[in-house]
């Protein structure tokens, strides 16, 4: 059994931390805040015997194997780095961190001192990617043309003390969620311009990133944008997100002999959110509704896979290794660059 310790004790680290009670491989042990109280509130709401006052307390303690950084996003990279050096493995919130270049550290800090890290794209490891990987594989769709992904929602009523929606916080759509179509869209390029019809994990790097989007003045946080991206293999791909509107996290490919459609690619513990099912159509016919079956919540598949992964000796997870960890940065950094989106790090 993994023991996991938490940092930071928000709305996703309790979503993280009901999610371990259901996972097989894993088992929460330990939880820091920036305060004392906070930390045992939330160690007692979840049964764990020991909360620490501080986030290096907690590293420094030695019954925890992995820790999740679940702060906001700034936050990721000296908390990384505070990790590797106590010898934690770590699952880190996405985005990893806020630059390319903080990545890398991370990175390389971990290796080393020979530790474990993954950046928290949970939907990659859930059995409806999966299957929208083994479409592709197949070749049941045929030669992949044309992406598309969204993830859109309402973070208005969360307020403007939300991290959302302060720029020293990380805030914005991209940063928050438009990493998700991002990191998509890349992932079947990888998986289409991959012939060795294994998955190896690693998604594709685009060739061109073109964007637009609109950068709030009073917060400088982008509420809304989208990216053009231009893949090898004459693949092509459009990205959309945004903080104002009703949630929408679907997302559609387009292959020579078919397309396949996804209702609900990054939330299908979420009802709310639409149905978990993939549809595949080869054109021309009816279209066929695959479903998912889900056997557990989509975060205790990934910290089963973290558990598998380090069981097996390995730094890395397949479904988001490091070289994907390093391009999705670098796109990132690609699309905000387009806009015109800064933040402190990028000095
Ligand atoms: N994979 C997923 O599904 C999701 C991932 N996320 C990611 O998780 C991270 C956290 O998001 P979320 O839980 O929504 O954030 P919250 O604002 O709800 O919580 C963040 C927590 O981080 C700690 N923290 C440390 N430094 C600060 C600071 N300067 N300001 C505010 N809080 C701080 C606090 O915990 P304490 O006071 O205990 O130290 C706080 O409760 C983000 O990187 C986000 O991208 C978020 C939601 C879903
Ligand atoms: O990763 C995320 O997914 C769900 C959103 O509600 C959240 O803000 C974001 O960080």
């Amino acid at each position: 059994m993994l023991k996991w310790g938490i940092i930071g004790t928000g709305n996703i680290a309790h979503t993280f931390a009901k999610a371990l009670q259901l996972a097989e491989k894993g088992k929460l042990v330990a939880v820091g805040s920036r305060s004392i109280e906070t930390a045992q509130k939330f160690a007692q709401e979840f049964g764990i015997d020991h909360s620490f006052g501080s986030y290096n307390e907690l590293l420094a303690f030695d019954q925890v194997d992995i820790v999740y950084i679940s702060t906001p996003h700034p936050q990721h990279y000296e908390i990384a780095l505070s990790a590797a050096k106590a010898g934690k493995h770590m699952l880190v919130e996405k985005p990893m961190a806020m630059t390319e270049a903080h990545i890398k550290s991370i990175l390389e800090t971990a290796k080393e001192h020979n530790v474990f890290v993954m950046e928290a794209y949970m939907y990659r490891c859930h059995p409806q990617t999966l299957e929208v990987v083994k479409l592709i594989q197949s070749g049941a769709i045929g030669q992949v043309k044309l992406i598309r992904a969204n993830f859109l929602y309402d973070g208005r009523p969360l307020g403007p003390t939300s991290r959302l929606w302060i720029n020293e916080l990380g805030g914005g759509a991209i940063m928050d969620i438009g990493g998700y179509p991002m990191s998509f869209c890349r992932l079947v390029a990888g998986i289409a311009n991959n012939k060795s019809g294994e998955y190896l994990g690693g998604g594709a790097n685009p060739i061109k990133v073109k964007a637009t989007g609109y950068i709030q003045p009073d917060t400088n946080v982008d509420e809304w944008s989208n990216a053009s991206l231009e893949f090898e293999g004459k693949i092509t791909a459009q990205l959309f997100t945004g903080i104002f509107a009703d949630s929408d996290c679907s997302g559609e490919v387009w292959g020579s002999k078919g397309s396949i459609k996804i209702a609900n690619l990054w939330r299908p513990d979420l009802a709310m959110y639409g149905p978990v099912r993939v549809e595949f159509t080869e054109y021309g016919k009816e279209t066929k509704i695959i479903p998912i079956k889900q056997e557990t919540n989509l975060y205790a598949y990934e910290a089963d896979a973290v558990a598998d992964a380090i069981a097996q000796g390995h730094h890395e997870c397949k479904y988001m290794n490091w070289q994907d960890t390093l391009g999705q940065a670098h796109a990132m950094d690609a699309w905000r660059k387009e806009i015109g989106l800064k933040y402190k790090e990028d000095q």
